[in-house]
């Protein structure tokens, strides 16, 4: 994504993160979240210690290349890869568009470790949430590799991803940040001072009455992107075609 000057995406910018980062409420509706979540195979779960996931169309190879004969099935692209090329978020990706999604599973009690998603991928991340609702935590990545344990004014934010919506992180959230989910059975203290993107929720009502608590239940997260290098299986079978 080039400069964020598109009118609709800075609308949804979310404040006080580092720049490029957005959150758009309600992205799909409640059918169409329970229509992906009915398509997921169930028997493609690839488990880890603390959540499943998939890839899909595949796996990408030691080289981090994705290797694959076919593109995102149906489901994955409407409506959701679709709408994300009506916002343009990937209009400047090489392929113009996104290739691969990782579909990660959490049930209560299980995150992610923090981590960056590295330069396998065109620095674009659309991220849309089924399901529960869960925090994510994004850190600044060069204060972290302080040792010292000094306190040294390192920048977090807590962004709350509800069922249904997209956040897109781009340019130096990319780059200068990680992000984790806490391995945890609830998230607390969720208000308009420690949640970056309150003013941009779809629902912070359910939080005020629920004591500033979010109770986590399974949530699945859908996760595009552009893998930069990528191999056609059918060329290579069957050779490029003539002229
Ligand atoms: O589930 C999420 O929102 C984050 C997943 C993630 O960080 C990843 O797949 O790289
Ligand atoms: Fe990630």
């Amino acid at each position: 994504m080039a400069e964020p000057t598109d009118e609709v995406l800075l609308q949804h910018a979310i404040g006080n993160t580092p720049p490029s980062m957005y959150y758009f409420p309600n992205f799909i509706t409640v059918e169409e979240e329970e229509r992906i979540l009915n398509k997921i195979p169930a028997n493609k779960w690839i488990s880890l210690s603390r959540r499943r996931l998939q890839a899909v169309p595949a796996r990408l190879t030691a080289s981090n290349t994705l290797v694959a004969s076919t593109g995102l099935p149906d489901w994955l692209v409407k409506p959701v890869a679709e709408r994300l090329d009506g916002l343009g978020v990937f209009k400047d990706a090489p392929h113009g568009t996104v290739n691969h999604c990782l579909i990660n599973e959490y049930l209560p009690g299980q995150g992610i470790t923090p981590h960056e998603d590295g330069a396998t991928y065109h620095p674009v991340v659309a991220t849309v949430s089924l399901g529960g609702s869960i925090v994510l935590d994004v850190t600044e990545k060069a204060a972290l590799h302080r040792t010292d344990g000094a306190s040294d004014g390192r920048k977090a934010w807590r962004i709350l991803q509800e069922p249904c919506s997209l956040l897109v992180t781009t340019g130096s959230a990319y780059r200068d940040t990680l992000h984790g989910i806490a391995d945890v059975e609830e998230d607390s203290v969720l208000n308009e001072n420690t949640v970056a993107n309150w003013s941009l929720l779809g629902d912070k009502e359910k939080l005020v009455a629920n004591g500033e608590r979010n109770e986590r239940t399974m949530r699945v997260s859908l996760t595009y992107r552009d893998v930069l290098k990528v191999s056609n299986i059918g060329s290579k079978i069957f050779g490029k075609p003539k002229s």
